[in-house]
């Protein structure tokens, strides 16, 4: 049923990049989606003759596989032109759920951080608290089957991140906000900015921002900071930097060389890069080996998580960022290791969680 996406790119040393057990923080639900599971949530709502199908061709001609040429113009329409229609109702959003688990499972991920946009099905009855709710029971009803499974593998803890759109208005945010409080330790760890980095107009979400460790004691907070040129001005970037303040940074591309050293001097700020994600989608000049990953590897006091963004657009697995990585960067075997460790510190998942990833992640 599920078909985990494969592209594993063997490194110097061989490293089995799969089997390597790795920290996802920077994946977006919706986008996470495999095309062949939205191909399945397709069939079965055209069996059923579902209205929002009617003249929604099928994922696999829309997203047909091998397409990852999404750019920053052509990649948020996606969501509300067609995935968003696709997954419209309690047993879908189960389904592709499930599915998304299954997946990063599937390619090493042991400690996941799924971020997704509270959205009200009204047509299923659903509100956004029954959202949150549907996936918070997905990710419980796939840790029991994980628990109950004689697999050797190490289990899949994961979390959830509310994330606030930058198009949202303020009594919008202020929801995702209280959703947060509503959920906070039963599932959901954190906040994120998020959305089209063209909107720039954002400067009315910082009470929202500002409020959110006030009122929810030891809530993580991450920005989507510096993803685009339009989002990537000091002016900008100084405000986000107020914002919570945040505990990770998502993308960081577009950073003046001011802005640069004000990350840096927080210390332990986790960066969530997307090479993949960064490079076909254009948000980038040149190829891998131009990624600012190699600056920002030098940054010794911040640390750095690799993501996959929208592995269900972009087709990159994580295990693949890292063979990416090794691949363009160099790094040797125990080097992979202690990358993939350095997500350890900036999880939003609690102590006991950090201790049970330091006792499973490898050293070498
Ligand atoms: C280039 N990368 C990105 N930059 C900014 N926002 C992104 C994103 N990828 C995804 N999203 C945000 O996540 C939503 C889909 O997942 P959820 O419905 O929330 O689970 C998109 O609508 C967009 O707002």
């Amino acid at each position: 049923m599920f078909n985990p996406t494969t592209e594993v790119t063997p490194g110097a040393e061989m490293i089995d990049f799969r089997a390597l057990p790795k920290i996802e923080l920077h994946a977006h639900l919706s986008g996470s989606i495999s095309r062949q599971c939205l191909h399945e949530v397709w069939l079965k709502k055209k069996g059923e003759s579902a209205q929002s199908v009617v003249d929604l061709p099928d994922p696999l001609i829309e997203m047909p596989e091998g397409k990852h040429d999404y750019d920053l113009t052509t990649f948020f329409p996606l969501f509300s032109r067609y995935i968003y229609r696709l997954v419209d109702t309690k047993w879908a959003l189960t389904y592709t759920t499930l599915s998304v688990l299954q997946d990063f499972a599937a390619d090493g991920v042991v400690y996941l951080e799924l971020r997704t946009t509270p959205r009200a099905m009204p047509q299923a009855a659903l509100s956004k608290a029954d959202y949150i709710q549907t996936i918070l029971d997905a990710i419980s009803q796939f840790e029991s089957a994980q628990s109950l499974s004689h697999d050797a593998n190490p289990s899949m803890k994961t979390n959830l991140i509310l994330t606030i759109d930058r198009r949202n208005s303020l009594p919008e945010a202020e929801e995702v906000l209280s959703l947060t409080k509503q959920f906070f330790n039963k599932g959901v760890v954190g906040l994120d900015l998020a959305g089209d980095p063209a909107r720039t107009e954002i400067q009315h979400l910082a009470p929202v921002f500002q409020k959110a460790k006030r009122e929810i004691p030891g809530v993580g907070v991450t920005l989507h900071f510096g993803e685009a040129e339009s989002s990537g001005t000091d002016d900008e970037l100084d405000m986000l930097l107020l914002w919570g303040p945040p505990d990770r940074l998502g993308h960081v591309i577009h950073l003046s060389e001011g802005i640069k050293e004000k990350v840096i001097r927080r210390g332990g700020v986790g960066l969530e890069l997307c090479l993949s994600c960064n490079v076909r989608a254009g948000m980038i000049t040149g190829d891998y080996g131009d990624h600012h990953f190699q600056e920002w590897y030098k940054v010794k006091n911040c640390n750095i998580v690799l993501g996959t963004d929208d592995v269900g657009v972009f087709g990159s697995p994580l295990s693949n960022e890292y063979a990416l990585v090794a691949e363009h960067f160099g790094l040797s075997r125990s080097e992979i290791c202690a990358l993939a460790r350095q997500g350890i510190d900036v999880i939003f998942g609690g102590e006991e969680e950090k201790e049970r990833l330091r006792r499973l992640m490898w050293h070498e």
